[in-house]
């Protein structure tokens, strides 16, 4: 009935609106109040996601929203803490370092954070403690830092108000930035925890790092995986780095990008070390000299990546006390940053370095090293490399590094897997029950 009627009154609407006379018909002049009406409804709800949107955005992004997230769980502040914090930052000889590590109960993290440790150097470590992998590795981590007088404040890279407060209580003079969504593969699952860690929280630092006064000098970990798809081998630094395979390897090229930025407009001295392959003790669960340990022991199935054509899929794993080695020379060799209170005063040090071990190894061979550690045969599965993101080789220039950091790598990959693995059985065995990897 009523939509008879509608289209009976629309029928009564002039075919040219401009000649509308309003005194015609009460009806049609109620629908235009009507219309206007609903229009106006329109377009104050538009309005109102607009300003919803931006109040959103601005929690979301400005260092005000941080308290909230305090409020929410974050563990930091207060006198006891502070205390904490410039403890552990404080340097034990005169002329060491004090150094803010971000990612400090990561793998390279927890290494790094002990070497700075023992030789004298105030550490302080910051961590997210997420939950890409069992959390519970990362707590032991914690332990081990703490007996060394590490202290780990828990806190995100993207959380400004935390970074503020503890430039304002301790006077860093190198941060050494590890904290970072790692893996490959899993940038196709979580694309966004990359963007998250990789750009937003390294632009985030970047912020607070060049805007403290003094400005610290920087080192930080960017990966191989930038040389994507190139084929010359060894890859070296001057190399182009323009074909990502993977979000992962994009997030840290374009880290590389963003530190040139911060160098050229804020005078901050940067240093990024591409790692090759990191392995050792204490290492990443989502790595596969890791899980193909655990899965091996198992007598689960693992399933090891061909190049096209039965290719060889080769890494050039390096060792972790290289690593770590290669993060001391460039921390010892970083000069200061040039800029104040967010003011370049002149040109500033860049640099990036290869880390790597400098003689690649096929992935069969990793696992034919591993079966005679383990002595455990493994039941392997040989696949095509998925096009997830992985590139079919890697392979270090590290003549640069050498001259410039002193780093000369000295362990070969048996002698690292023997070390992992020994690691591997003591924990595993001290902590079945706690953990679930
Ligand atoms: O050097 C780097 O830049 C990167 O090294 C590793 O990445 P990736 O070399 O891929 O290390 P794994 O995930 O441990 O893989 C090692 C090798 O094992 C192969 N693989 C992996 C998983 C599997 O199930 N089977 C298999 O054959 C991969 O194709 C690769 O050749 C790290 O995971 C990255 O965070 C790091 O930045």
């Amino acid at each position: 009935m009523s939509q008879l009627k509608t289209v009976s009154h629309i029928d009564d609407i002039p075919s040219t609106p401009g000649k509308f006379k309003s005194d015609k018909s009460s009806y049609i002049h109620r629908l235009r109040i009507y219309s206007t009406l609903s229009k106006l409804t329109l377009w104050s709800s538009f309005f109102l996601i607009f300003v919803l949107f931006f109040v959103f955005l601005s929690r979301t992004t400005s260092p005000a929203a941080a308290p909230n997230r305090r409020a929410l769980g974050d563990s930091w502040g207060g006198s006891d803490w502070e205390k904490r914090v410039s403890k552990s930052a404080r340097r034990s000889t005169a002329s060491g370092f004090t150094v803010l590590v971000t990612g400090a109960a990561g793998f390279v993290g927890t290494h790094v954070s002990l070497a700075l440790k023992r030789r004298g150097d105030g550490v302080l470590g910051l961590d997210n403690f997420n939950r890409y992998y069992d959390p519970n590795l990362k707590r032991a981590r914690q332990k081990l830092l703490d007996r060394a007088g590490v202290f780990i404040v828990e806190g995100d890279i993207n959380d400004s108000v935390l970074l503020h407060k503890l430039f304002d209580v301790v006077m860093f003079t190198h941060v050494m930035h590890l904290a970072a969504q790692a893996g490959v593969r899993y940038a196709m699952q979580n694309p966004n925890s990359y963007v998250h860690s990789n750009i937003a929280g390294f632009v985030n630092l970047l912020e607070v790092c060049k805007s403290a006064n003094p400005q610290p000098a920087i080192v930080w970990a960017s990966s191989s995986s930038v040389y994507g798809l190139n084929s010359k081998v060894p890859f070296s630094e001057k190399d182009r780095t323009d074909q990502p395979a993977s979000l992962y390897a994009a997030t840290k090229k374009a880290g590389e990008e963003i530190a040139h930025t911060y160098n050229h407009i804020y005078g901050l001295s940067i240093t990024g070390l591409r790692f090759f392959t990191v392995y050792g003790p204490w290492g990443r669960p989502d790595m596969a000299y890791f899980f193909f340990t655990k899965d091996i022991l198992k007598g689960k199935q693992i399933t090891i990546f061909e190049a096209p054509g039965h290719g060889t899929v080769a890494r050039d794993f390096t060792y972790i006390d290289d690593i770590v080695k290669g993060c001391l020379g460039a921390l010892d060799t970083a000069k200061k940053s040039t800029g104040s209170g967010g003011k370049k005063k002149g040109a500033a040090q860049f640099r990036i370095f290869n880390l790597g071990n400098t003689s690649p190894v096929p992935v069969s061979e990793l696992v034919r090293i591993l079966e005679k550690l383990l002595k455990v045969k493994a039941k392997k599965k040989l696949l095509p490399m998925p096009r997830n993101g992985d590139v079919k080789f890697t392979h270090a220039n590290i003549s640069l590094a050498h001259s410039e950091l002193g780093y000369r790598p000295t362990t070969n990959l048996e002698t690292g897997l023997r070390k992992f693995v020994q690691w591997y059985l003591e924990y595993s065995s001290g902590s079945k029950k706690k953990s679930s990897w």
